[in-house]
Formats: structure tokens, sequence, C-alpha cells
């Protein structure tokens, strides 16, 4: 369990996040919702440690992650599995060798076990075989994949996705919205995903947040949103002529 008690950031002038207290539960999709700027990347920063709260602290299962030192933040770090946008692979290095980076860095495994390791999460994303291939002889989707696979290989408790859709077509997208709930439900990961798709909200949006000028404006599931009468939730959500149409047809 992730808990973010009262979260501000400041940047210069620009209070981006004003107070934002929210719990993200285990073996759900938590996902971080709102428009352009509103500090949805941000907040997730502030989560995992890259951006450090002008105020206010986070949570992980009963450990003050924001008082803790570089040093004493390393345990819970390596619990962290993160997908950024693009994927961030290293172009220099193969698919399996990108999986075995964190190993490498963060255990003691030996290289067979650390193979092993790299086969069986390949073979969880669906790309098993792939290991000699390097990132651009990928597609986009499968990138993600890679990224997804590197991101569980040290079996998190906790996994932070920015955008896992940008790029990919909408049937890759849902493929990847699959994968990722199918992962946090079967090791029962905290799992938090920024996004902008909203089949992503509707289709995995177990929890859901909303952010609005600063502050958590909404919070609730995928099956609660489609009944909200929050104004701005509805205008973000249902913007297009065609959600409209498929609101007014619930
Ligand atoms: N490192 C930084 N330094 C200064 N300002 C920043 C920094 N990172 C983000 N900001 C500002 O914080 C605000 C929120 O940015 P953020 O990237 O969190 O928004 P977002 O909701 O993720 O947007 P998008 O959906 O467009 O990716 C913006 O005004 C941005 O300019």
């Amino acid at each position: 369990m992730i808990e973010i008690q009262d979260v501000y950031k400041t940047f210069g002038e620009n209070e981006v996040l004003k107070g934002i207290t929210a719990i993200f539960h285990p073996g759900k999709n938590n996902l971080i919702i709102g428009g352009s700027g509103s500090g949805k990347t941000t907040l997730l920063k502030c989560i995992v440690g890259l951006h450090e709260p002008t105020k206010g602290d986070v949570i992980f299962d009963g450990e003050n992650f924001t008082n803790m030192n570089f040093e004493q933040r390393v345990p819970i770090r390596t619990q962290i599995g993160m997908l950024f946008q693009n994927s961030a692979l290293f172009d220099s290095m193969t698919v399996e060798q990108n999986i075995m980076f964190p190993l490498n860095l963060f255990t003691n495994q030996t290289k067979a076990e650390k193979l092993d390791r790299a086969n069986f999460c390949l073979e969880r994303v669906n790309l098993a075989g792939k290991n000699k291939l390097y990132p651009s002889e990928l597609s986009g989707g499968m990138k993600k994949r890679v990224g997804i696979a590197r991101a569980i290989s040290m079996q998190p408790k906790y996994l932070f996705v920015d955008e896992p859709n940008s790029g990919l077509d909408p049937v890759t997208s849902i493929l990847i919205d699959e994968l990722i709930a199918e992962l946090t439900a079967e090791y029962s990961i905290t799992t938090v995903v920024v996004t902008h798709d909203m089949n992503s909200v509707m289709g995995i949006g177990d929890h859901i947040i909303f952010l609005h000028q600063g502050k958590k404006w909404w919070e609730g599931s995928n099956k609660e949103i489609a009944k909200t009468d929050n104004k701005e939730l509805n205008n973000f959500v249902f913007a297009s002529p065609f959600m409209r149409a498929a609101k007014a047809s619930l």
C-alpha cells in the first residue's frame, strides 16, 4: 500500500500540487488522470523520489519514504518497477541485457539465475526467444513489453507506469493494459499508472484519481466515472462527441 499525505510540489512560483492525499492499494490498478499540465507526472515523480515534495509525505507500507536519505531508500527502491514514456530501453543492449540490467545492479544472482529470470519475464510478456534482438529491431508495442519485462524482473511490490499507451495503436494499447492489469492481480502489485487514455480508464481503472487545479478533484472507480456528475471530470472524460454519445447510451 502507498499512502500519499498532503503532498505539495512547487517549481519556483508554480505551485503544481496543492495538497494531494490518496491511498493506493495492492493488487489494484490505480490510475492518475487529468488535463495536460495538471501535475500527473510530477505526482508520480514525487512518489518514486525523482522529485522531492515541497511538503507532505509518501509512505510505502508504513515506511515514510520522504523522510529517508538516499541510503535508507535503497531497500524500497529495489521493490519499485518503473516503465516511463518511450520505454527507456538501452539501445546498445539486447533485449536480454536490458532485462538483466536491474538484476546486475541490485542482486548477487549468478549469470544462469539472471538468465532464467530474464527468460521467465520475456515469456510472461509473450516475447519468448527475442533475447538477442536490439531495441531498434522492435515495434513500439514490443518495446513496451520489454520495458514491462524489465520492470517486473526484480519482482516489484510497486509498479509505476507513465503513459503506457503513448504511440501505440488501439489494439496494442489494450494488450498492454491487459498485461499490466494481469501482472498487478497475479503478483498483488501496487500499480500506479498515469494515463490520458480513456480506454485504459474504462478498461482497467480499479481506482482513479482525477487531478485538477493542483488538487485531487475526484476519486472513484471506472464504474463510478460513467455516472459522475462532477462537472470538471465530465468535461475531461466526455470531451469528445463520441464519448458524450456513449455516455448518453449507458
Ligand atoms: N522539473 C520541472 N521544473 C519546472 N517545472 C516543472 C518541472 N516538471 C514539471 N513542471 C511543471 O509542472 C506542471 C505539471 O507538469 P506535469 O508534467 O506534471 O504535468 P502532466 O499532468 O503530467 O502533463 P502532460 O499530461 O502534458 O504530460 C507544468 O506546468 C510543468 O511545466
